[in-house]
């Protein structure tokens, strides 16, 4: 959809800000360039709305070379998000949002219902917000005003400089969060600029770490964080590179271990026959419709009472139900690992349960399956090949 094809940009100073680049945005893909202050992000995005002329090479959009659109009617097909929003103070949050509509000569009521469409969609009331002004907004609000301005003439590309940068972290992350439930509905090619690593791992189909005007690395947020391509895309993503990638790497079927799974109406001696064949500490248990219930441990399917004939006064045998605890450590297979992680820190879980996406349970997930899960897709990552292929050396096999 976009494609930059070797260009550079030099400035009459002689400052190269970008050198012989050559990217492409898929159409809806949403693609983070980060980077250091000064490497070139700007002036990359600016090239693409014509704010900012290549010195060399050229820009696609579309399949249609950009040098020869007119800009005035190009900026129209590309809306723009900038960190210091740039509303008019002077119009209410209604005719800014409403702006390119008005630009494009829409009749008014047509315009004020698509401009409280667009408010409604980024989370801010029309009836409440519509009618105020700019300064009449927190730093948030006139963010999401910014978002849904860029977005009301519905064009195919958005380019984003840093439009989350001026808030505090909390409404960053919200903002994010909000942000990428609109793209996952609108399917907009955006070109997004971030100096923030967190940023761009967290929003980005792809990322283009930039260094000094080139580009580093162009890869899915979980292999620049697994495998950075040089030095310095290792530096710049953190020594903590492991923990951030933990949040991009979706638990898979071959992650999880398969513990003894018994019912709830299963008699208990049955149950802890099988655990002690496998010799395992607990078991699984599921309910009659074969949804996770909980779990049963060996010592209580061990304990005093829990004989083959109940011994609480109602009649019938023991079943697992009597001795079966709730779980409620649980989460869909796709899940980034770092949610299993932080559930079974909330839970103090030595496991948790992972369910397919029509609810059944496919398996659990402990601490050293999460960490091979891990090592595997680095591996895998490293080596180009999938998570499955990777046989990992463990301590004990050496
Ligand atoms: N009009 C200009 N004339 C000369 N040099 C410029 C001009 N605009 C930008 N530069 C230089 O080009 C380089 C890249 O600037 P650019 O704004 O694209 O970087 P950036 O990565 O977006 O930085 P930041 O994150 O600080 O906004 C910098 O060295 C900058 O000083």
């Amino acid at each position: 959809m976009i494609r930059f094809e070797n260009v550079t940009k030099r400035y009459p100073d002689g400052t190269t800000a970008v050198h012989d680049l050559s990217l492409e945005v898929a159409e809806g893909e949403l693609v983070t360039l980060v980077g250091p202050s000064g490497c070139g992000k700007t002036t990359t995005m600016k090239m693409v709305n014509r704010l900012i002329e290549p010195t060399s090479g050229r820009i696609m959009l579309d399949g249609e070379d950009i040098s020869a659109v007119d800009p005035v009617e190009l900026r129209r097909r590309i809306g723009y998000v900038i960190q210091q929003v740039g509303l008019f103070p002077h119009k209410t949050v209604l005719e800014n949002t409403a702006t390119v509509p008005y630009l494009l000569g829409w009749p008014k009521a047509e315009r004020r219902a698509r401009a409280a469409e667009l408010l409604q969609l980024v989370g801010l009331d029309p009836a409440r917000y519509g009618d105020r002004y700019p300064d009449q907004l927190s730093g948030g609000q006139r963010q999401r005003v910014g978002v849904a301005r860029a977005l009301a003439a519905d064009p195919p590309v958005l380019l984003m400089d840093e439009p989350f940068g001026a808030v505090d972290p909390v409404v960053r992350e919200h903002l994010q969060t909000e942000f990428l439930k609109l793209q996952s509905t609108l399917h907009k090619t955006v070109l997004f600029v971030t100096h923030d690593i967190e940023e761009a791992v967290r929003l980005g189909d792809r990322i283009a770490v930039y260094g000094d005007g080139r580009i580093e690395q162009f890869d899915p947020p979980a292999k620049v964080l697994g495998a950075p391509a040089t030095p310095y895309v290792a530096d710049f993503v953190g020594a903590d590179r492991g923990l951030k990638r933990l949040s991009v790497t979706p638990i898979e079927r071959g992650d999880l271990e398969q513990p003894p799974v018994v019912h709830l109406d299963d008699p208990l001696d049955k149950a802890r026959t099988r655990m002690r064949t496998e010799g395992a500490r607990w078991a699984v248990v599921l309910d009659d419709a074969d949804e996770l219930h909980g779990w049963l441990s060996a010592e209580a399917a061990d304990a005093p009472g829990a004989g083959p004939e109940d011994t609480t006064g109602d009649s019938g045998p023991v079943t697992v139900a009597d001795h079966a605890r709730r779980m409620e450590a649980w989460l869909p297979l796709g899940s980034p690992l770092k949610q299993a992680f932080s559930s079974m820190l909330q839970h103090d879980a030595g496991w948790i349960a992972v369910l397919d996406h029509a609810d059944r349970f496919v398996g659990v997930l402990t601490p050293s399956r999460l960490h091979e899960a891990l090592r595997r897709s680095i591996d895998a990552d490293e080596r180009d090949v999938s998570r499955d292929e990777v046989e990992l050396e463990t301590v004990a096999d050496v």
